[in-house]
């Protein structure tokens, strides 16, 4: 049979443009479609919108610093500026990505895309028939169900404020919660963070969670803990959360309440595409669904929901479908950092998971205050940590809070991929000086 096109994406993210357009490169005739802006969630409304805030966010401890290194810098800040220069920048992004759809030849389908038949796309009506299909919708915000849900906001809004509250109040304990509360904290608001659990970043080793949140709340964020906000009201005043007896009142609440697939109006059913209770498409090792010409990529897939796993899993999808590619995205190591203050960068296992896998493991630790605010008044501490397999020697996990904690851990990736021993790590000569350096001393 003849189809419109050998690939049709839906979901112009960061999944979809990288498989639609190397897809293109090799010759194949591509389809993207694209409900709203092309760039996706990663591009439009998260990891590069939330980190231009927290590098505005990052201002108030230069300034703190800025005196004892002889500046003395009168400092102002005003959010219209930032949000609409953020603003420009994601608008030149989006023409970027337009380009490269553009120039690799791909064909770009403006509109909402669902499922006729397992071959057939309607996009807003227009139908279009494609030999394989990619479901890369990426995911949304959840929000639990529960009274006064509309009177809140979530990343998506907290991005695009009309102006900066005087209070906000963050639920949630993961990324999200802990960056919007880093951002909005050193950028003047006071900040409740309400987490239903004990301790927050659940998943991370319980130390660098334990660190971090000590850190938050001596940097002024009020960490409220085992507190579960039931029921949003609007007041005179603004909002109050309701979580049980306890009420916390803000001018404006967001729910960072974790993500689900984007899968509502697609009709998979149409196409026999097979999906969890929360919209999760399943797919096997070769990205296929259970119709096997249908493909998933990205957040759709709930897996490691990163941009750089999204690209991956895409860019790998499209080698093996159109260019002989034997290769599959491996999902160990994948390094990760939380853009909080201060950062969270870290790679491979928690102590809990090495532990529960390995019989003898040691861990190291260190913890001391970053040169660059050794003269001034910022008394943030930089914690490191190491879990190694003692009777191998690898380095199973490095984990670090403190200033560029992301740009270090990206390099350490690299090493702990290759099966870095504890030895190769200290036979390696540091750079004097630097934070990193202690990684190669402990
Ligand atoms: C606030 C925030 C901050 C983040 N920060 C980071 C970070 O710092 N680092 C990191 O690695 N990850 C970060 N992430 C996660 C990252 O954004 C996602 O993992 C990544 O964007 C997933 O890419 P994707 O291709 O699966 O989907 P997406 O990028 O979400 O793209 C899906 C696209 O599909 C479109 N679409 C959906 N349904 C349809 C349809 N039926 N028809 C047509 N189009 C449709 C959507 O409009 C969207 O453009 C962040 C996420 C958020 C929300
Ligand atoms: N820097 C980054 O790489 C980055 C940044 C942001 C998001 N992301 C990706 O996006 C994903 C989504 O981020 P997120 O912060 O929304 O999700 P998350 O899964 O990291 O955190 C969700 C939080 O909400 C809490 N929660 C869930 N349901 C709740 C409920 N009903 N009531 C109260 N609390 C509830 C959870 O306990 C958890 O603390 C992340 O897991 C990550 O994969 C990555």
């Amino acid at each position: 049979m003849k189809y419109d096109y050998d690939l049709l994406v839906i979901g112009a993210g960061s999944g979809g443009v990288r498989a639609a357009r190397i897809a293109a490169g090799y010759g194949q005739k591509v389809a993207i479609c694209e409900a709203d802006q092309v760039g996706g969630t990663c591009v439009i409304r998260g990891c590069v919108p939330k980190k231009l805030l927290v590098y505005a966010a990052q201002y108030k401890k230069m300034f703190s610093t800025a005196k004892a290194y002889g500046w003395n810098i009168q400092s102002q800040f005003d959010w219209s500026s930032l949000i609409s220069n953020k603003d420009q920048e994601i608008d030149r992004l989006n023409g970027i990505y337009l380009n490269l759809l553009d120039n690799a030849g791909v064909e770009l389908l403006q509109g909402f895309g669902a499922f006729v038949d397992p071959h057939t796309v309607a996009v807003d009506g227009d139908h279009h028939t494609a030999r394989h299909i990619l479901i890369a919708t990426g995911g949304i915000p959840a929000v639990p169900n529960i009274p006064g849900r509309d009177q809140v906001i979530t990343s998506n809004e907290a991005l695009n404020l009309a102006k900066l509250p005087e209070t906000i109040t963050i639920n949630g304990g993961g990324y999200i919660a802990v960056e919007f509360a880093g951002i909005f904290n050193a950028l003047g608001v006071e900040v409740n963070l309400v987490y239903r659990g004990q301790q927050l970043l659940r998943g991370f080793d319980d130390e660098v969670a334990a660190f971090a949140q000590q850190a938050f709340t001596e940097a002024g964020i009020r960490v409220i803990t085992n507190t579960e906000i039931d029921a949003v009201e609007k007041t005179a005043r603004g909002l109050i959360c309701h979580a049980g007896e306890t009420g916390i009142e803000s001018d404006v609440v967001l729910f960072a309440t974790g993500r689900q697939a984007n899968t509502a109006g697609l009709n998979l059913q149409a196409a026999g595409v097979d999906c969890q209770a929360n919209g999760q498409v399943l797919v096997n090792h070769d990205q296929a669904s259970s119709t096997p010409h249908i493909y998933a990529v990205g957040d759709v897939c709930n897996n490691d929901n990163l941009t750089p796993v999204a690209i991956k899993e895409g860019h790998l999808l499209v080698n093996r479908l159109f260019n002989d590619g034997k290769e599959y995205p491996e999902y160990d190591f994948i390094p990760t950092t939380v853009f909080s203050q201060p950062e969270i960068g870290t790679c491979g296992l928690t102590e809990a998971e090495a532990r529960s896998n390995h019989a003898h493991i040691e861990c190291f630790t260190s913890t001391f205050r970053a040169m660059k605010y050794a003269m001034s008044d910022v008394h943030e501490k930089t914690f490191m940590k190491l879990v190694v397999n003692q009777q191998t020697d690898q380095v199973l996990g490095i984990h670090v809070v403190g200033a560029d904690a992301g740009e270090m851990i990206q390099g350490f990736a690299v090493a702990l991929k290759q099966g870095l021993s504890k030895t190769q790590l200290n036979k390696t000569i540091g750079i004097h000086p630097t934070s990193a350096e202690e990684l190669v001393t402990m």
